[in-house]
C-alpha cells in the first residue's frame, strides 16, 4: 500500500489506524441524511464518518462516501492530524508545520509527474450511456440547496489551450442531469482564467475531475499557488517524489493513477445553467440565490472497485472550507511579504473569522530598523496583498506584535480589541477586488465583488519606534521566572 499522502485509499486507511474513521455499513440516504451526519460530525469535530452502504449505489460499488475528509479532531495533541496524514507529517503537527510543509516546494525545483501506462482508476470504465449522476449516490447537502453538490472535494484538471499550464483546483459543482453538471467558475480562480482562454478560442474546455486524489495534490489544489505554476510538478517537489498520472480515456488530460473515481468532459464555453444556492464556506444558503455557470458534460466515469467519494458538506465551523482555504491562502500571502522583504514571520486565518481575516505577526525588531511609520507600512501590506489574487478572499488583515501567536486567536483577538484603534489604525480599501460570497458583500449594502476590505494595524505607536513598553498582566509575564516554575512545581502540593 503506498503512503496515505500519494494514494487517498492509503490515506483512509491511515486514518482507520488512527481510531480515526467510524464505519457505517447501515444503509444511509445521500439526500441529507448522509450531510446531517457529517454536519453534526464536523461541528463536534467528530471521527470523520465512511459511508459503506448508500441508496443509489451500483453493482460494482459506485460509490460509498468519505465526509469530513480533512476536518478537526476533538483530541488538542492531534488537533489537525488529520491534515497532516495529508501530507506524511506526524498527526500531532501544529498548523505552523502543516503549513510551512505546503510553501516548501517554494524553494526546491520542480518534480514533473511520471506518466503510466495505467492504474486502479481504470478497473471500471461507464460512457455516458451507462450512468445517470441522478440515481447515483449524489449528494444533497443542505435541504434549501439548488441541487445534489456531488463536487466539494474532487479536484478539477485543466489545462491551458497551448498545453503549458495544467491547474489543478477545488471547484464546487452540482449535478444539472443525467450526463451534466453545473458549476462554480469564478474569477480570479485560475479555472476560470483558463475556461476564458478556451471561450476566446471558441472551444469549450476539455476537463477531468478526480475524485479521492493524493492528498498531498488536494491541498495543493486548494491554495492560490501563483498564475501558470503546473500543481503537479509543485506537489511532487513537496513530496519529493513524482505523482504517477495515467491519460484521460476522453481527451488529453492526465489524472493520479490512484484516484478513486473519475468523472472525464469537456466544460461549455457558452452554455450556461442555473447553480446555486449552496450552503457556502461562511455559513449560509440563501434561498432560490443561484447565478447562470457553465455547464459540464460527463462523457465519461472511470473507477476503482468500490470507490470511496470524499465530501465536504460545508457551511458553520469547522470543514475543509476552514482548515484548508484561510490558512492555505494566509501561507501563500506569508510567503508574498515575505519574498518581497517585509518583516513577516508567521501568517494564519483564524478560523473564528470563518476564514475571512488573516492575522500576519511582525518581526517587531526589523520593523523599527525600517524607520517606517503605520500608514506607510500598513499600505505598503495592504497593496501587496488586496490587488493580487491570494488575498482575494481575505477581508481584513490584522497586523500584530511578536508576543502575538497568530495561530491561537485568543491572543489574536486581544491584541486587536486592545491595540487597534478603530477607524484610526485601520487603513480601508475600498477600489480593490472584494470576495462575493461573504454574505455582507453578496446580499450586503455595497457593491458585491468591490472593496469592503482593512488592514488593521494592532502594533501600537511603541512598537514602531522603541519597542514593546508594558507587561501583560498575565502568569507568564507579570512574575518573575524562578516564581513561576515555584508555583509549577508546587501547583499539586497546594492542592489544584
Ligand atoms: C477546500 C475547498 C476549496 C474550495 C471550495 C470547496 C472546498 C472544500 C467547496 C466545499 C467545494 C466550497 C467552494 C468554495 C469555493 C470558493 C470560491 C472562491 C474563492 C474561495 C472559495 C470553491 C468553489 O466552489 N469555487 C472556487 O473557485 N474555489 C473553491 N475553493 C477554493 C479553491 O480551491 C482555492 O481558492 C484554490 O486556490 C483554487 O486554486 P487556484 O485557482 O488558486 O489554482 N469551493
Ligand atoms: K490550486
Amino acid at each position: 500500500m503506498a503512503l496515505a499522502h500519494m494514494e487517498f485509499r492509503a490515506f483512509v486507511q491511515a486514518l482507520k489506524d488512527d481510531g480515526d474513521i467510524v464505519e457505517i455499513n447501515e444503509e444511509c440516504d445521500p439526500n441529507l441524511e448522509v450531510s446531517a451526519i457529517i454536519r453534526k460530525v464536523v461541528e463536534s469535530d467528530e471521527r470523520a464518518p465512511l459511508f459503506n452502504k448508500l441508496k443509489g449505489q451500483n453493482e460494482n460499488g459506485l460509490w460509498r462516501i468519505l465526509g469530513a475528509p480533512n476536518s478537526l479532531r476533538s483530541d488538542p495533541r492531534h488537533r489537525y492530524g488529520r491534515l497532516a496524514r495529508h501530507l506524511n507529517l506526524p498527526p500531532t503537527s501544529s498548523m505552523k508545520e502543516i503549513l510551512d510543509k505546503m510553501v516548501s516546494a517554494k524553494t526546491t525545483p520542480p518534480i514533473p509527474p511520471k506518466i503510466v501506462e495505467t492504474g486502479p482508476c481504470k478497473e471500471f470504465r461507464l460512457t455516458s450511456d451507462q450512468f445517470d449522476l441522478n440515481q447515483l449516490p449524489s449528494p444533497t447537502l443542505h435541504q434549501a440547496d439548488g441541487g445534489k453538490y456531488v463536487q466539494t472535494y474532487g479536484m478539477f484538471i485543466v489545462r491551458s489551450p497551448d498545453g503549458k499550464w495544467t491547474n489543478w483546483s477545488i471547484a464546487r459543482a452540482m449535478v444539472h442531469d443525467k450526463n451534466h453538471l453545473v458549476g462554480l467558475v469564478m474569477p480570479p480562480q485560475h479555472i476560470s482564467v483558463i475556461h476564458r482562454m478556451w471561450k476566446e478560442l471558441g472551444q469549450d474546455m476539455p476537463y477531468a475531475l478526480a475524485f479521492g486524489v493524493p492528498p498531498a495534490a488536494i491541498m495543493a489544489s486548494s491554495m492560490p499557488l501563483p498564475d501558470g505554476l503546473t500543481e503537479a510538478e509543485y506537489i511532487g517537489s513537496m513530496v519529493n517524489s513524482p505523482l504517477e498520472l495515467v491519460k484521460c480515456e476522453t481527451n488529453e488530460l492526465f489524472v493520479p493513477s490512484t484516484s478513486e473515481i473519475v468523472f472525464e468532459g469537456t466544460c461549455s464555453v457558452t452554455e450556461t445553467a442555473r447553480e446555486g444556492p449552496f450552503g457556502e464556506m461562511h455559513g449560509y444558503v440563501f434561498k432560490g440565490d443561484s447565478h447562470f455557470m457553465p455547464v459540464y458534460t460527463v462523457n465519461m466515469i472511470t473507477h476503482r472497485k468500490d470507490p470511496i467519494m470524499p465530501v465536504c458538506a460545508c457551511g458553520r465551523l469547522t470543514d475543509e472550507t476552514h482548515t484548508m482555504i484561510g490558512p492555505l491562502a494566509a501561507a501563500e500571502i506569508g510567503y508574498i511579504l515575505k519574498s518581497n522583504g517585509l518583516p513577516i514571520k508567521e501568517a494564519f486565518s483564524p478560523f473564528e473569522s470563518q476564514v475571512t481575516w488573516v492575522a500576519l505577526q511582525v518581526d517587531t525588531d526589523k520593523l523599527r530598523a525600517m524607520k517606517t511609520n503605520a500608514e506607510a507600512f500598513c499600505r505598503q501590506v495592504g497593496d501587496l496583498i488586496f490587488k493580487g489574487k491570494p488575498g482575494s478572499t481575505i477581508h481584513r488583515l490584522l497586523l500584530v506584535g511578536d508576543d502575538i501567536d497568530v495561530y491561537d486567536f485568543k491572543e489574536v483577538i486581544w491584541a486587536f480589541t486592545t491595540r487597534c484603534r478603530p477607524v484610526m489604525d485601520e487603513y480601508s480599501y475600498e477600489d480593490v477586488p472584494g470576495f462575493p460570497l461573504i454574505p455582507y458583500m453578496s446580499h450586503g449594502n455595497g457593491p458585491t465583488n468591490k472593496g469592503g476590505k482593512l488592514v488593521c494595524d494592532c502594533l501600537l505607536p511603541v512598537e514602531y519606534t522603541t519597542g514593546k513598553n508594558w507587561e501583560a498582566a498575565d502568569f507568564k509575564e507579570s512574575f518573575p521566572p524562578e516564581l513561576q516554575q515555584k508555583v509549577l512545581d508546587r501547583w499539586h502540593s497546594y492542592g489544584f
